[in-house]
């Protein structure tokens, strides 16, 4: 048997969703998370510092009896956002960072930056309070290829944005690209990346060969495998500047198998086992508290949990659940097509 005990995890950048979603989805995370952070794109999206706090006191509910799980609270940056409600929910340590999205470049982004000297005053604000900008990179413009659209927003927006807004720390979520992360490594310490536990393990194939697996259609979409392995190569090297944000993105069935399908993979409840699966294969599973424990904090500026979580390898594969039941349609547990031996100890 091998194991491995790591300071408890946390995830960030997490979908949690509303109502009876938000009941079904947030214990699988709480199970073995320590915090994350609480995506804002709901309908409609959590705009205001009053937002965010009633959305983190119906998280606190949807908690099971004890859990040991904080919410970490972000806002979704419209071109309406006032400077000041933002500095005043990040002052009350109740708000950790902005969310950028592009409009219309993901699930439920209409509401999204489409001007950005409209934003400017903001983000401005941001530099000065050390406020992190979340940011969803990519360009929306239709005659971009869907599978250049991360690189072609770091050359349109990102590179001009961190130009024109000095100070401004950023965190470019769910890279997916040897592009996005060759940038992320050329930056300084006020840059970030996440990675996601999915585009670890898939790349553009699993989507298509074989038959269109509705599952594994996420965005940024799964790219080809160069750009797979360059992002395993820069979650397994321990480097600071990037961090687990495992995009669990839960839709239902419905809402996924279907003419015209939801982004999202939903991947609470088997990460941190694939990851050790992951990070064991290559050798580095030493690394594997950078990723998902340290490096997240370090530039979150918050400590390190105290807990800890031991993952141990037996000659059993692991058994999760294929489905999370949710009223009418359930969401589907994101299937790594190989077995995992890594369990995480209860
Ligand atoms: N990643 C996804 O494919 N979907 C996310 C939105 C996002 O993170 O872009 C969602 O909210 O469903
Ligand atoms: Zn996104
Ligand atoms: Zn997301």
């Amino acid at each position: 048997m091998t194991q491995i005990t790591i300071p408890r995890p946390d995830d960030w950048h997490l979908h949690l969703r509303d109502g009876a979603m938000l009941k079904a989805v947030a214990p699988e995370t709480a199970r073995h998370f320590g915090r994350a952070i609480i995506m804002p794109n709901l309908v409609p999206p959590v705009v205001t510092g009053a937002q965010a706090s009633a959305y983190r006191d119906r998280i606190l509910k949807a908690l099971p009896e004890g859990a040991e799980f904080e919410p970490l609270m972000v806002l979704y940056l419209t071109e309406d956002t006032d400077p000041e409600d933002v500095a005043a929910a990040h002052a009350s340590g109740l708000v950790k960072a902005v969310k950028l999205y592009p409009a219309g470049a993901t699930t439920n982004s209409a509401s999204g930056v489409k001007d950005f000297d409209k934003v400017r005053p903001v983000l401005e604000k941001m530099a000065e309070i050390g406020l992190p900008l979340c940011v969803h990179g990519e360009v929306t413009a239709p005659e971009i290829d869907i599978f250049d659209r991360e690189a072609v927003f770091i050359d349109r927006v990102l590179d001009p944005v961190l130009r024109a807004v000095k100070g401004l720390r950023v965190v470019m979520e769910h890279v997916t690209t040897k592009d996005g992360v060759e940038y992320v490594k050329s930056q300084g310490d006020d840059m970030g990346a996440t990675i996601t536990t999915h585009h670890l393990i898939i790349n553009r194939n699993h989507i298509l060969v074989g038959g269109i697996k509705p599952h594994y259609y996420c965005l940024p979409v799964a790219k080809r495998e160069v750009h797979r392995l360059a992002l395993v190569e820069a979650a397994t090297s321990g480097n600071p500047h990037f961090f687990l944000g495992t995009d669990s993105a839960p839709h239902t069935d419905n809402a996924k198998e279907n003419p015209c399908g939801c982004a999202g993979c939903f991947t609470a409840t088997n990460t941190m086992a694939l990851l050790a699966h992951i990070f064991e294969a290559e050798g580095k599973l030493e690394k594997l508290a950078k990723f998902a424990s340290e490096n997240g904090p370090a530039f979150y500026r918050l400590p390190v949990n105290a807990a800890t979580l031991t993952l141990t390898k037996t000659d059993e594969a692991a058994q999760w659940p294929a489905k999370i039941a949710v009223e009418d349609s359930p969401v589907t547990v994101f299937d790594p097509g190989f077995p995992c031996f890594w369990h995480v100890q209860d």
